[in-house]
């Protein structure tokens, strides 16, 4: 009876034991930021800005692209101040990246010039809107393609052939779970963050023999300024239920999204409910660790359950504002 015990105890954790010390033996090389060069996008606000301070804090040479020439210098200030070292290359690069596609490759180009290879390329740069799908104007739909999607598409192939060049290389993409869960109020956004993950899981298979590693990054709402813009407009629906989730603060999503691209993982999720749904929704996506697989194969089912209870309480959350707004109405 006890040898039973015993074996039935043991040979789970031994299991888990084998997985552990598989997974360190087949994951992929860490990144190295030391000296290496980074380029990212949306760096003169939010998460973007967050994401350089992250890495020059790491010591790489960074190049710091968006529009806004006072902002993007504020946070090239920031990155001096938080690197540890003086000798950092930090060069921000004036760009649109829904311009022309020559346009973006010559400032991509103009970068490698500058400060060599490029082995990371953050694309952060992106914006949201809300609202209910037959009151937003058709140029929402478009400008959130342009900017979030087809902005990332331009930037990561001008940016390719110098990643190829480096070993070990990354690209990471900033989505948000609303890319990963369409949810009231996101039918414009959500489709172009929906898009980057077709994009990114596609992009892997086919990068796989450079080695570069791909990380799509789900944030949750994230206190920045950005999101205070994106809250002026915001549905009641959209609000009440983003509160089902936890608010982030910019720094610590930068920090996990940065771990992430390190360790070369394709899944980047933050806290309980960003883990919930990140394996809710794995997908067909590309396995990055034998753990990680194992817990989607044992946790998909309880999470599916746990995912339905959501949207269970999201559909009477809806429905109470509908009838609520009814009721106004005849008074
Ligand atoms: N905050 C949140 O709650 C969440 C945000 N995200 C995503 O994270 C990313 C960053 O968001 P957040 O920090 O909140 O946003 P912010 O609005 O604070 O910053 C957006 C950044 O993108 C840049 N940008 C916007 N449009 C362009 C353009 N056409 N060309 C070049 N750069 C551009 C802006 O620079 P400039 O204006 O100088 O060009 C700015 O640096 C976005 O992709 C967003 O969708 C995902 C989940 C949650
Ligand atoms: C098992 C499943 C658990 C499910 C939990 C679902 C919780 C939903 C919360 C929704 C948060 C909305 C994020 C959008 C953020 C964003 O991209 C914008 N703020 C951009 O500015």
């Amino acid at each position: 009876m006890t040898t039973f015990l015993l074996i039935c105890i043991a040979s789970p954790a031994a299991l888990v034991v084998l997985m552990y010390v598989i997974d360190r033996l087949i994951s992929p090389k860490k990144f190295n930021p030391k000296n290496a060069h980074i380029l990212i996008t949306g760096a003169s606000s939010g998460i973007g800005r967050s994401l350089a301070i992250e890495a020059a804090k790491s010591g790489a040479h960074l190049t710091l692209l968006a529009r806004n020439e006072a902002r993007l210098s504020e946070t090239k200030t920031m990155c001096e101040k938080a690197a540890k070292s003086d000798k950092l290359n930090i060069l921000c690069v004036l760009c649109d990246i829904t311009d022309d596609y020559d346009q973006i490759e010559r400032c991509v180009e103009d970068s490698v010039k500058k400060m060599g290879n490029i082995s990371m390329l953050i694309n952060c740069a992106g914006t949201s809107t809300s609202g209910r799908f037959d009151s937003l104007e058709f140029s929402y739909f478009k400008s959130l393609m342009d900017i979030n999607y087809m902005g990332s598409v331009k930037v990561t192939r001008a940016a390719l052939p110098s990643i190829k060049k480096v070993d070990n290389g990354r690209i990471v993409f900033v989505s948000s779970v609303a890319g990963q869960v369409g949810l009231f109020g996101y039918t414009a956004y959500s489709g172009s963050k929906f898009a980057l993950r077709g994009l990114a899981e596609c992009l892997q298979m086919e990068l796989n023999r450079y080695n570069i590693r791909i990380t799509i990054a789900h944030p949750p709402d994230t206190e920045t300024p950005g999101f205070e813009e994106e809250n002026k407009v915001k549905p009641e629906e959209t609000r009440l239920i983003s509160e089902a989730a936890k608010l982030f603060q910019p720094d610590e999503v930068a920090k996990s999204i940065f771990q992430t691209a390190i360790k070369g993982k394709f899944l980047q999720s933050i806290g309980l409910d960003g883990y919930f749904t990140k394996i809710a929704t794995c997908g067909f996506g590309p396995s990055t660790s034998i753990l990680e697989s194992a817990q989607q194969v044992v946790l998909l089912p309880i999470v599916r359950v746990v995912s339905l209870c959501y949207l269970y309480y999201f559909r009477r959350l809806v429905d109470r504002i509908a009838k609520e707004s009814m009721d106004k109405k005849k008074q």
